[in-house]
């Protein structure tokens, strides 16, 4: 099992009451979502009064989904965030480019975690993602293992595939992570897809993570947090991780 400081992201807060309850139960860290098409997603004046709001000591994610670097740098600046966190299809190099542009304009260094989608090919192209980076002479802080969903629809011209970038809801496929330490090596993996109270046990006792996120499993409706399973999710990994 990890130790007591066990990693706990609630990802999609989108007001700053949301965040400053939760941030009272202890989460290593909040995310914050900026895609449009997301319905977790807030503004950067909604970014900024939630920052306010949360906790010294707690984390502040941005999530991005296939954004320009300067959008994200600028939105890191303003909402004085913590850590990127990629969770669209962006290619290895824009580490670099983060890199370069922060220093070039005097910001700190952003952390940067990656999320990747996992379905039956397992952890193959996470593996080849960040062999890529370390050619580049990086890694990330954080990977981020999250399901693969594709949603379906169909119109007059066939059926087309929509990739669900994240809060899906769905699991990803725990059995076929176990290996991870192997691939990630000093990488923390952060397990995500479709956690909740009831199956976080399992979840961790089957991948043992580095650490855990959720932005569905502890909602009432997407985009708004109910805090009993908010505590609940995260009273149940500190009582995983003591056990
Ligand atoms: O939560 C979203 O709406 C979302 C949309 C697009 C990209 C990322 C998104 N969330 C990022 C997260 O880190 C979620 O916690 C992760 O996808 C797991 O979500 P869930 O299955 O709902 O727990």
């Amino acid at each position: 099992m990890p130790d007591l400081s066990t990693f706990v992201k609630i990802c999609g807060v989108t007001t700053p009451t949301q965040a400053a309850a939760i941030s009272q139960l202890g989460p290593t860290a909040l995310g914050l979502n900026f895609y449009r098409r997301s319905p977790r997603c807030v503004t950067l004046e909604q970014a900024c009064e939630i920052r306010t709001a949360i906790t010294p000591g707690v984390l502040a994610v941005g999530v991005f989904v296939n954004e320009t670097v300067d959008s994200m740098l600028t939105i890191f600046k303003e909402a004085q965030l913590d850590v990127i966190q990629l969770h669209g299809d962006e290619p290895a190099h824009v580490v670099t480019q983060i890199r370069e542009e922060a220093r070039s304009q005097g910001l700190p260094q952003p952390g940067i975690y990656r999320a990747f989608r996992v379905g039956e090919e397992g952890l193959v192209d996470v593996s080849k993602h960040l062999e890529e980076l370390s050619q580049l002479g990086f890694q990330y802080d954080g990977v981020l293992i999250d399901a693969r969903v594709t949603k379906i629809s169909s119109s007059n011209q066939g059926q087309a595939g929509e990739t669900i970038y994240g809060g899906s809801g769905h699991q990803a496929p725990w059995p076929l992570l176990i290996g991870w330490r192997e691939i990630l090596r000093q990488t923390p993996l952060y397990l995500a897809g479709g956690l909740t109270p009831a199956n976080v046990e399992e979840a961790m006792r089957t991948v043992h993570p580095t650490g855990v996120d959720t932005a569905s499993g502890v909602e009432v409706s997407p985009g708004v947090k109910d805090l009993a399973l908010c505590r609940q999710f995260i009273e149940r990994v500190r009582a995983i991780v003591a056990s």
